[in-house]
């Protein structure tokens, strides 16, 4: 035993930078109600049970933005690890150039495309930080 006191929840979180044709990342904001409401996030979610964090990926990417993405399209690029105060947030990030359908909020939520370079003048929620300088370099 070497670490002391409660274990932290650890919570899987699977997102994704889509990128468009011209090299912009998609961001989206969480609605109003939601914990971090107002922040600019990367689209993505919670695996359900029993699903692999692939799998996770595209039904999020279906149910919040309405298209569809193949497997092989998912290519992962870095990840998260952040301390919040109620849980641990471990967060692989996928990069995603393609798609059918058409971007859109199915859930109420505003969407944006944004040049890497720029997603620092957009509010996101601390775990999020260290996740652009890959973009820059990627993109
Ligand atoms: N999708 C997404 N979630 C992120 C990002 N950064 C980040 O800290 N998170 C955190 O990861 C968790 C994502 O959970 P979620 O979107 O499936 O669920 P949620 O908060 O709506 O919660 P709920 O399902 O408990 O109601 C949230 O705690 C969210 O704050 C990000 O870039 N994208």
């Amino acid at each position: 035993m070497t670490a002391a006191g409660a274990a932290p929840k650890l919570v899987l979180v699977v997102a994704c930078a889509l990128v468009d044709a011209d090299g912009r990342v998609l961001i989206t904001q969480r609605p109003e109600g939601k914990a971090l409401a107002g922040l600019w996030e990367f689209p993505g979610g919670k695996l359900e049970p029993g699903e692999r964090p692939e799998q996770a990926l595209i039904r999020e990417l279906a149910e919040e933005l309405g298209i569809a993405v193949e497997e092989p399209c998912l290519a992962p690029l870095t990840f998260a690890s952040h301390a919040y105060e109620a849980f641990h947030l471990l967060m692989p990030l996928y990069v995603c150039r393609r798609w059918t359908g058409v971007v859109q909020g199915l859930e109420g939520q505003a969407t944006r495309w944004v040049r890497p370079e720029r997603l620092r003048d957009f509010p996101m929620p601390p775990a999020d930080e260290p996740l652009i300088a890959h973009l820059i370099d990627l993109l």
